[in-house]
This record gives C-alpha cells, sequence and structure tokens, in this order.
C-alpha cells in the first residue's frame, strides 16, 4: 500500500490575499479550574491572521494549547501562556491572540441570620488577549441583587400616613393601639414594589496580576449594593433582607453609582464599564444605567 501525504490546504497561498483580524473557534467545551472547583465552560480561542496570502490558521494547534487550562488553576500567567503558545504555533503569520471562557462560578453563600448557606452561580467570562507583548485580561461579571424603589417607598409611605389620619381622626393616641394598628395590615396598606436586578460589571484587570480576582470582586459588588439575592432563607433571614432592602431603596442610577465607587476602591482594577439593568416590576420594560470609569469607548 502507498503511503499517501495527508493534503494540508491550511498551508495553502490564498486565493484571495487579504489579512484577517480574528480566526479560530468558538463554544469549545472546557472543563477549568477555578477556586478549588471544576467548572464545565466554553471556550473561544483565536488569533489574527496577519499573512494575507496564508490559507487558513491551524485550529488543531490552538484547540491543543488550552489542554493546559484543564490543568492549572485559571489565572493571567496561565492565560498569558496559553496565549503565547497559540503565537508561537503560528510564526509569521499571527501576530494577535485571544482567549475567552465563558463559565458559571458558583459561590457558596451564607444566609443573612441563620446557619444556613446554599450555592449561587454567577455567569462570568473571562477574556485575555495577547499582542506583541502586551497582555491584558478582562472580566464579565453578572451580579444578581433585589432593589426597592425609593419613589414607590415614599409613596407608600404617604398612604401609610393617610391610612393612619383616617383610623386615628379624634382619638386620643394610646400605645397599645398605635402598636397594634402598625402591627396590622392597615399599618402597611401600601407597599413599594422591588425588582430582582442585575448589575452586569465590564472591568480591565491591571497588568501583571497572580490571580483572578473574581470572588472579592462579587463580594465588593454585593457589599457596595446591600441587598444580594439569596439561597437558603428561613423566616428570620426573610425579615433580614426586608430590612436590607428598606435600608437601600435604589433607582438605578443609585446602584450603577454605588457600584462605580466599589469598583474603583477595588485593587486589581483598571477600567470598568458597569450596566445595571432593574426588571421593573412597575413596568413593563427595563431601568438601565451605565457607568465607565477609564474605559475607552469604541
Ligand atoms: N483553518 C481552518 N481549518 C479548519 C476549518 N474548518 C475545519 N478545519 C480543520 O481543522 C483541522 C486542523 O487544522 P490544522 O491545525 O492545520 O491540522 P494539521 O495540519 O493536521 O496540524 P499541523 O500539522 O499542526 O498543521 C484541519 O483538518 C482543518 O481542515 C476552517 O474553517 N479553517
Amino acid at each position: 500500500m502507498n503511503a499517501l501525504t495527508l493534503p494540508d490546504i491550511a498551508v495553502q497561498a490564498s486565493r484571495q490575499a487579504l489579512p484577517l483580524e480574528w480566526v479560530g473557534m468558538c463554544g469549545i467545551a472546557l472543563p477549568v479550574l477555578f477556586d478549588g472547583q471544576r467548572l464545565v465552560a466554553k471556550a473561544d480561542a483565536g488569533v489574527s491572521l496577519d499573512d494575507g496570502e496564508a490559507r487558513g490558521i491551524h485550529m488543531s494547534r490552538l484547540y491543543l494549547a488550552l489542554e493546559q487550562l484543564e490543568q492549572e488553576t485559571l489565572s493571567p500567567p496561565v492565560l498569558r501562556r496559553v496565549l503565547q503558545r497559540f503565537l508561537d504555533s503560528h510564526p509569521g503569520i499571527s501576530s494577535r491572540a485571544s482567549v475567552k471562557i465563558h463559565t458559571d462560578l458558583l459561590l457558596k453563600r451564607p444566609a443573612l441570620i441563620s446557619p444556613l448557606a446554599g450555592w449561587k452561580t454567577y455567569p462570568v467570562t473571562i477574556e485575555a488577549h495577547l499582542k506583541n507583548a502586551m497582555f491584558h485580561v478582562e472580566l464579565k461579571i453578572d451580579v444578581p441583587y433585589s432593589s426597592t424603589c425609593p419613589c414607590s417607598a415614599a409613596l407608600s409611605r404617604q398612604l401609610i400616613q393617610q391610612q393612619f389620619i383616617t383610623d386615628f381622626a379624634n382619638t386620643s393616641l394610646q400605645h397599645a393601639d398605635v402598636l397594634a394598628w402598625l402591627g396590622s395590615t392597615k399599618g402597611i396598606v401600601a407597599t413599594p414594589h422591588s425588582q430582582r436586578s442585575i448589575a452586569q460589571l465590564h472591568l480591565r484587570l491591571d497588568d501583571f496580576l497572580d490571580e483572578l480576582p473574581l470572588i472579592a470582586i462579587i463580594n465588593d459588588a454585593e457589599a457596595a449594593l446591600g441587598t444580594a439575592v439569596q439561597t437558603a432563607v428561613k423566616r428570620a433571614d426573610e425579615q433580614a433582607f426586608a430590612l436590607a432592602n428598606g435600608q437601600n431603596l435604589m433607582f438605578c442610577e443609585d446602584a450603577a453609582r454605588r457600584l462605580n465607587q466599589a469598583l474603583k476602591r477595588a485593587p486589581g482594577i483598571n477600567a470598568f464599564h458597569i450596566r445595571v439593568v432593574h426588571a421593573e416590576s412597575l413596568h413593563a420594560h427595563d431601568a438601565v444605567a451605565e457607568s465607565r470609569w477609564n474605559w475607552e469607548v469604541a
């Protein structure tokens, strides 16, 4: 039997000489390691095709370079090594490399009062770029929280005052009567509307970080908002959550400003673009605010 050489189309000259900004693969299944856990991820990996004469890149070389992410905890130095391997395996035809990893970070969160805890997922994208010797990492993190409308709270308080006037007109106030009234449904004749909301954080990290500060950023964002959605909940936790909402009444503008201040203080962040989305229960549409810091608008 004749030994046949396998045809290699990628090394042929392109009929139409044209460099390409990005060529690669999207949606590669990849188990990654982070925070001692194995996470199910999808990766997009690619390089620029600077040599317009070259027919194609070598996809298998990028694919195989990703194997490193199976074995080592996700970190900027590991991502940099992977990208360097992308470029080293495409000598003379590629000068830029990128990888995006989409996963759900799974964190165990304690209840507000009871000794319970439960799991919460945070959708995360880790994106790394290498161009010449310039390397940077960006993170996208979705943080869910609760927001209670401050305007609705004020309007509700007014209705409660009106109810109080109606119920106690021309009567001498007795402490016990007022206390009983406050504990009845009349004492909360109107309630403000709240909504499940989402903070979409897009952050550019400082160069030369050794670790991905994902958990610290989530903790900072949740502390700034004060109303993180809960996991395991007993009545004591629900009451504490009601108090947290009442003490942190928020328009979407308030949420964006709180996050802006918190993330500017957080170490390791070079620039950010925040978008908060309040899935209004008053409206059938969302209330949205955005804030940027050091962020170049394309
Ligand atoms: N460049 C490119 N390759 C593709 C595409 N779709 C599928 N492939 C296949 O990806 C496979 C891997 O490509 P290479 O990495 O060049 O494979 P190879 O030539 O065996 O590997 P090397 O010897 O390292 O070059 C090939 O069989 C290609 O046909 C595409 O759209 N572009």
